[in-house]
This record gives C-alpha cells, sequence and structure tokens, in this order.
C-alpha cells in the first residue's frame, strides 16, 4: 500500500523547495499530490507542476461533484485564495507513493481520508529570523513584491502553527531546515525509507 508523505511548515519554511528537491530526486520514487489553488501564479510557477490554477468557478464546480478532499480559503491582502486537494482521479494508492504540501488542518483530513496509516507527516522547522529573511529575499526577486501579504502570513503563522495544534495533529518528528537544505533532504530520505518498511 502506497504512501502520502506530507509536507508542512510556517511560510517560507523551505516546503516548495523541498517538495521540488523530493519530487527531482528518482531515489525517492514520488509522485506528485498537486494541489488545486485560485491564488495568482507566481513569476517561474508553471500550472500542474506546483500547484493546478483555477478559478473560484471552477472550486464551485470541484465542490457541487463532491471531489474535494479538503480545502482551505485565506483572507490575503488581495482578496480570498482558496487551496484545495482533489480527488481527480490522479491519486492511485495501490501502485504509486506521494508527496503533498499542506497545512495542520488540511493533514488531519488527508488523514481521515485515506486512512491514518497512508499519511506520513513531514513537518519542516526553520528559525524564526532565518525564516523571515529568506521569505523578505524572496518576495524581493518577485516582479510584483507582496510585502504585506507576506508579513500578514508571518504573523499568521504564530497562530496556525501553535505548539497545541502540532500536538493535536500527532506530529512528533521535525525535520530542521536552518542550515544546507541537503541535510533536511537527507534527513527526510531517510525517513522515508524507514516509514516504507512499516506496513
Ligand atoms: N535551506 C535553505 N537555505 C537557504 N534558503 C532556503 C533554504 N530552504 C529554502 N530556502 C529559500 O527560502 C525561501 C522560502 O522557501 P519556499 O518558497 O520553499 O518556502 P515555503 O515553505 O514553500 O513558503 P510558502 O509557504 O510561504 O510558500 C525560498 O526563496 C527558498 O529558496
Amino acid at each position: 500500500m502506497g504512501k502520502i508523505f506530507y509536507i508542512m511548515g510556517k511560510s517560507a519554511s523551505g516546503k516548495d523547495c523541498i517538495y521540488k528537491r523530493m519530487m527531482c530526486d528518482s531515489d525517492m520514487r514520488l509522485l506528485p499530490l498537486v494541489l488545486y489553488t485560485t491564488r495568482p501564479i507566481r513569476d517561474q510557477e508553471v500550472p500542474g507542476k506546483e500547484y493546478n490554477f483555477v478559478n473560484e468557478e471552477e472550486i464551485k464546480r470541484l465542490r457541487s461533484l463532491e471531489k474535494i478532499i479538503e480545502e482551505r480559503s485565506y483572507h490575503t491582502v488581495y482578496g480570498i485564495w482558496t487551496y484545495a486537494t482533489v480527488d481527480d482521479g490522479n491519486i492511485d494508492l495501490e501502485q504509486n507513493d506521494y508527496v503533498g504540501i499542506g497545512t495542520l488542518e488540511s493533514y488531519m483530513k488527508i488523514k481521515k481520508y485515506f486512512g491514518k496509516d497512508s499519511v506520513c507527516p513531514i513537518y519542516i522547522e526553520v528559525e524564526d529570523g532565518i525564516r523571515l529573511e529568506r521569505a523578505l529575499q524572496r518576495e524581493r526577486e518577485q516582479k510584483n513584491p507582496r510585502y504585506a501579504e507576506m508579513c500578514r502570513r508571518f504573523l499568521a503563522d504564530n497562530e496556525d502553527f501553535k505548539e497545541e495544534h502540532i500536538r493535536e495533529a500527532g506530529i512528533i518528528k521535525r525535520f530542521q531546515n536552518n542550515g544546507d537544505i541537503s541535510n533536511c533532504l537527507n534527513e527526510i530520505h531517510k525517513f522515508i525509507g524507514s516509514r516504507r518498511k512499516t506496513l
């Protein structure tokens, strides 16, 4: 039976980078669990790779077809951005392992939908000062930097990722991404190997 390795962490903790590196590493043998989102595409992003970029109408359509496993909406300074995991026929746990990115809440819903033994959390941590520097640098490199949104997310993280919530989600293991990302990836690689041995 396949597994979904589910990456979580605060904003700018490196989830996207880690996800991309995991996807590029053929040794990890993972397929992408691609989310649907209504947020605007960022420079360098490719539709269908990081996310399926859709409009609110398409989310409504998927909702009416009961295809949405979990969804979350953020009231950003640019309007409401929705992210959703969609049962679009591309998730086959009989044949494959997957890697996805989400929040603590979406992790709990995915775990409920697919079963607790099928979903393994990969919680990424970065010291706040380093994380803020990385977030700012990333924003500076955008054609239209969204500094206000960056600040909103940094503050919202304190509530969203309270220790109490991490505990409630049943997350124990944490992966540190303060230094070289390769060190973090090596730890994740070892973890995936150990989880594949179970069941
Ligand atoms: N170990 C690392 N060392 C230096 N820079 C890093 C490291 N990991 C990630 N970064 C950089 O930090 C920034 C944030 O990383 P990334 O976009 O992957 O975070 P994220 O968790 O997906 O963020 P968000 O949830 O806000 O989209 C990026 O510019 C990335 O290149």
